[in-house]
């Protein structure tokens, strides 16, 4: 049958103290990849495992706002100004409020005016500050300006926002409760994956559990005054890398923490800084009595609200990293990868020896390749 072959191994030794020179460098540098680069510094010897992290927040704080109009001053505390989120919060540093009732009003939007056409104002129909009644009325100003008078929340807010900036909100208290699980490394009892918190101690610790407004925002390189008008969206990563090797009172989150904003303020946005609108239900008041503006009555009472939008950071917390420790399997895993480089160094010897030697070339695929014509079990090409 012509054609068939059966290749098999051969070892071939050339005394050459350049080939030789060559094979062992290139070994030695195999080598050093696997053990310093792969095993030491790459940690090829440990177990890694992906950190599921948690976080809680509680905010502590006072704050006064000084309206600017007419100077009262008001006491806040972080349960009127803090909005929490699942891994976050956010803090109002300004406000700009407006007490409501139920009732109708000229609407506040630009779209419902209706100076030019009245005809705009149809009765049943939704727009931006309630349903329309169909009329169309005196906004209420010295312009002569008329809107399409609205159902629903009354007065509606102010088209330009007039905040009031709180003060000491920058001394507010963060306190960050974090744990963090090691999957696939179990715990001493052998009951469940191994566990880190940051609530070790009697009583929180400023730098370690917890941080001011003030600290979080100098971070990232801010001063609560420069955002306190417009907000502020950003995010922190707590970030693990823990040897548990060492046990995992060793673990630690990488610090110092640093801010960042998840926006681009450099470019033309839709939205810039940040803010919320929430309704409060504190005991507000009434709303004063105000030109073309009637309020419903059920009784002698109103259906009041206070409208609040405020403005202020938003700090978002990922907290994840990585947990390692010595395993047999990782580490004959790495080794075992490792050594299949080491096939590198006789690839690279004989293709200087094929393709890179001139007319020593020939000679040296004789010494490297031999065949045999096999009579006895039937040779495939006749000796010549
Ligand atoms: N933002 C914060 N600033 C300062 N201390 C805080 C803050 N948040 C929590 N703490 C304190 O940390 C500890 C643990 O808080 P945790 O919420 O678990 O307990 P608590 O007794 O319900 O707290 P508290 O009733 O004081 O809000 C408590 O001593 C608490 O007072």
């Amino acid at each position: 049958m012509v054609g068939l072959s059966y290749t098999t191994q051969k070892s071939v030794v050339i005394r050459s103290w350049r080939l030789g020179a060559l094979y062992y460098a290139i070994v030695g540098v195999v080598l050093s990849y696997v053990g310093w680069y792969l095993v030491y510094l790459k940690h090829g010897y440990q177990l890694r495992s992906q950190a599921v992290g948690n976080i809680g927040l509680k905010i502590k704080g006072q704050a006064v706002l000084r309206d600017a109009a007419t100077g009262l001053e008001t006491v806040y505390d972080a349960n009127d100004l803090v909005i929490y989120e699942p891994s976050g919060f956010f803090v109002a540093t300004a406000l700009m409020t407006t007490l409501q009732a139920r009732g109708r009003c000229p609407g506040m939007d630009d779209d419902e005016a209706c100076t030019e056409d009245a005809s705009i104002c149809r009765a049943g129909a939704f727009s931006a500050s309630g349903r329309m009644t169909g009329a169309c009325v005196d906004a209420g100003g010295s312009s002569g300006e008329k809107r399409c008078e609205i159902e629903g929340w009354c007065p509606g807010e102010p088209e330009d926002d007039r905040v009031n900036v709180l003060e000491n909100v920058g001394n507010f208290t963060v306190f960050t409760r974090i744990s963090v699980e090691f999957p696939g490394i179990p715990n001493k009892k052998g009951d469940g994956n191994l566990l880190w918190t940051n609530l070790n101690g009697t009583e929180p610790t400023m730098g370690w559990n917890l941080w001011t407004l003030n600290d979080l925002l100098a971070s990232g390189g801010m001063r609560v005054e420069d955002i306190a008008k417009k907000g502020w969206d950003g995010r922190l990563d707590v970030q693990f890398d823990c040897d548990l090797d060492r046990g995992i009172e060793s673990c630690a989150p990488k610090t110092p923490y640093k801010v960042r904003q998840v926006t681009d303020s450099e470019i033309n946005t839709l939205s810039k800084g940040y803010n919320i609108r929430w309704v409060s239900a504190h005991n507000v008041g009434e709303p004063a009595p105000m030109q073309g503006v009637t309020y419903n009555q059920t009784g002698n009472s109103k259906d009041v609200r206070l409208l609040v939008k405020g403005y202020g950071p938003r700090i978002r917390f990922a907290v994840d990293g990585v947990g390692r420790k010595f395993d047999v399997l990782a580490l004959s895993t790495t080794v075992g990868a490792g050594v299949a480089f080491l096939g590198i160094a006789s690839l690279v010897v004989n293709a200087v020896m094929m393709y890179g030697s001139g007319k020593k070339s020939k000679q040296y695929e004789n010494w490297l390749f031999a065949e045999f014509n096999d009579d006895s079990y039937g040779a495939t090409e006749n000796n010549s």
